[in-house]
C-alpha cells in the first residue's frame, strides 16, 4: 500500500495507495501519513524534567534552561517597557502595515464571534441563563525558534482582548541576537496591541510558569519579582510547547494542542500542480516535523504534484528542513478511487489546514466534518490564513482537530449558567424533584426542596420531614 522514491535532492513523498481498499475509520486512520510516537516518548520525558526543573528552582531553571536552549544569559525574563517601546519605533514601516492589516481584519472576525448570553424561561417565575465570562489571566506563547512569529502574536492577542481579558501575560523565545530578548518584530507587535507584560522564555519552560506561576525570588543582585500564574494558556509551538501544554492541561485550561503545522490538500485532476506544490512546501518550511499531504483521484496529478515538489524544493530558502518534512512518514500522497473516498481520507486525517482544489470546491467543503480551518478554492492559500485573511492561525493538530476548534474567542470566555426561581415556580415542579431523587437514591435532594414548603405541607396533610 506504501511506497516512496528518494533521491538525495530531492523529497521522498512516498505514496498510499488506498485505491480498491474499502476502509473504516480506524484502518483510514491507521493509513493517513502522520508522525507515528517515533521520539513522542522521549519528549515526553524531556518535557516532564523540564516541568519539574521549573516548579522546583523557579528562575534558576529558567536561566539554566535559557542558556541550553536558546544560548542567552539571563537573570530574569521580564522584558523592559522599553524595550517594547523600542521596538516598535524600529519597525519597518511595511511591517506595521501589513501588521496592522492583519490586526484589522482579526479584529472584525473576533468582534462578531463574541456570543451572546441567553436566557429562557421554563415556566412562570423562573428563568436560567447563560452568561459568558473570560477568564482572567491568561498566558499567550509566540514561538521564535526556527522561524520569528510576530503574526502568531496577532493571532492570540486579539482573540483574547475581543474576549475581555483583563490580564494578559506573553512569552516568546530569548534571542540571541536580540540581547537576550524575543525578536524585535514580535515586541512591537506586542506594542502594536497594547501588551506591555512580555515575558523572553521559550518551549515548554514557557507553558510551565504560564501554568504554575514563579513565586518572588532574590539573587546577589536583588529582588527577582514574582510571574503570576494564569487561567489559560494559548499559543502555537515546536513538539516540545505542544507537550508541554497537553501535560499542564487540568491545571490550566489549554486552547488546543497546535503542534507542528499540518497542511493536507483535496484535489481533483484539474487541480493546478504548481500550487498544490507550492502549498505543501510554504507549510513544510516551518518544521522538520511539519506534515504534508495530498489526498487525490488523479494519479496524473499526483505525478505532476511530485515533479513540481522537486523543482520548488530544490530552490526554496529553507529547503533542508523543506526536504525533510516532505520526505518523513508524515508527509506523502494518498490516492483514492473517488472524492467521495477523498473526503473520508481528509475526515480521519483531521487537519490542521485542509486545501481544496476539486471541482465545486464549497459544496466539497461544505461536507467535511474534521478540520482546523479549510480553504475553499485555488484563491484560498494557507498563506492567506497564516497571516492576512481574518481568521484565526493558532490551530490544533496531530489528528486533535477532530474534538477541538482552533483559538477563537470562546478560548477565552467560560459559559456561566444562572438559575433564579420564584418559590411558585420552585413549588411547581417539586413534585419531579422528589420523584427524580428517589428514583436515584438520593432523597435528601427531594427534602431540600420539601423544607421549603414544609408549612404549607403541615397545614394540607402530615409533615413532610
Ligand atoms: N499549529 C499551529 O497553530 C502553529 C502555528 C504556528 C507555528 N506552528 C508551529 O510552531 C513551531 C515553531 O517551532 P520553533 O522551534 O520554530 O519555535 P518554538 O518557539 O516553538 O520552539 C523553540 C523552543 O523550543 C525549545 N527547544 C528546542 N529544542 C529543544 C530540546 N531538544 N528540548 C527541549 N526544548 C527544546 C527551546 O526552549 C526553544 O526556545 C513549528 O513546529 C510550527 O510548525 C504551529
Ligand atoms: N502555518 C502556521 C500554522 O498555522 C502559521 C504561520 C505563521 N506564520 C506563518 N505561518
Ligand atoms: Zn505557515
Amino acid at each position: 500500500m506504501t511506497s516512496a522514491a528518494t533521491t538525495a535532492s530531492s523529497p521522498a513523498f512516498r505514496t498510499i495507495d488506498l485505491r480498491g481498499h474499502a476502509l473504516g475509520l480506524a484502518e483510514l486512520r491507521a493509513a493517513v501519513p502522520r508522525l507515528t510516537a517515533g521520539d513522542g516518548a522521549s519528549v515526553e520525558e524531556a518535557v516532564r524534567g523540564i516541568i519539574s526543573q521549573v516548579r522546583g528552582s523557579g528562575f534558576s531553571a529558567l536561566t539554566a534552561l535559557a542558556a541550553k536552549f536558546d544560548s542567552v544569559r539571563q537573570r530574569h525574563p521580564r522584558v523592559p517597557a522599553e524595550a517594547i517601546s523600542g521596538a516598535l519605533a524600529g519597525l519597518d514601516p511595511e511591517v506595521r502595515a501589513a501588521l496592522e492589516e492583519s490586526i484589522a481584519r482579526a479584529r472584525s472576525f473576533a468582534a462578531a464571534q463574541v456570543p451572546a448570553d441567553v436566557t429562557v424561561h421554563p415556566a412562570q417565575g423562573a428563568s436560567v441563563t447563560q452568561r459568558w465570562v473570560p477568564v482572567g489571566r491568561v498566558g499567550l506563547y509566540v514561538p521564535g525558534g526556527l522561524a520569528v512569529y510576530p503574526s502568531s502574536v496577532v493571532m492570540n492577542v486579539v482573540p483574547a482582548q475581543a474576549a475581555g481579558v483583563a490580564s494578559i501575560a506573553l512569552a516568546s523565545p530569548p534571542q540571541k541576537d536580540n540581547d537576550g530578548l524575543p525578536h524585535p518584530t514580535i515586541l512591537a507587535a506586542a506594542a502594536l496591541l497594547g501588551i506591555d507584560e512580555v515575558y523572553a522564555i521559550g518551549g515548554a519552560q514557557a507553558i510551565v510558569t504560564f501554568a504554575y506561576g514563579i513565586p518572588a525570588a532574590h539573587d546577589d543582585a536583588g529582588e527577582l519579582p514574582a510571574i503570576a500564574p494564569v487561567d489559560v494558556v494559548t499559543g502555537p509551538g515546536n513538539i516540545f510547547v505542544a507537550t508541554a501544554k497537553r501535560l499542564v492541561k487540568g491545571v490550566v485550561g489549554i486552547d488546543a494542542e497546535a503542534g507542528p503545522t499540518e497542511i493536507a490538500i483535496l484535489a481533483d485532476a484539474g487541480a493546478r500542480p504548481e500550487f498544490v506544490a507550492a502549498d505543501l512546501i510554504s507549510q513544510a518550511e516551518h518544521d522538520p516535523r511539519a506534515g504534508s499531504v495530498l489526498v487525490t483521484d488523479s494519479p496524473e496529478l499526483a505525478d505532476r504534484v511530485r515533479e513540481q515538489l522537486a523543482v520548488l524544493a530544490a530552490r526554496t530558502k529553507h529547503r533542508d528542513r523543506v526536504v525533510e518534512a516532505l520526505s518523513g512518514e508524515q508527509s506523502g500522497v494518498v490516492l483514492v478511487d473517488t472524492l467521495d473516498a477523498g473526503i473520508a481520507v481528509c475526515d480521519a486525517y483531521a487537519a490542521e489546514h485542509l486545501e481544496i482544489m476539486t471541482a465545486d470546491a464549497p459544496a466539497i467543503a461544505a461536507r467535511i466534518r474534521n478540520a482546523g480551518a479549510i480553504f475553499v478554492g485555488d484563491y484560498s492559500p494557507v498563506s492567506l490564513g497564516d497571516y492576512c485573511a481574518g481568521s484565526n492561525h493558532v490551530l490544533p493538530t496531530s489528528g486533535t482537530a477532530a474534538f477541538s476548534s482552533g483559538l477563537n474567542v470562546t478560548t477565552f470566555l467560560r459559559a456561566i449558567q444562572i438559575i433564579d426561581y420564584s418559590e411558585p415556580a420552585l413549588s411547581g415542579v417539586a413534585r419531579h424533584i422528589r420523584s427524580l431523587s428517589d428514583a436515584e437514591d438520593l432523597p435528601a435532594h427531594g427534602d431540600a426542596v420539601e423544607v421549603r414548603f414544609a408549612d404549607a405541607l403541615r397545614l394540607s396533610g402530615p409533615p413532610a420531614l
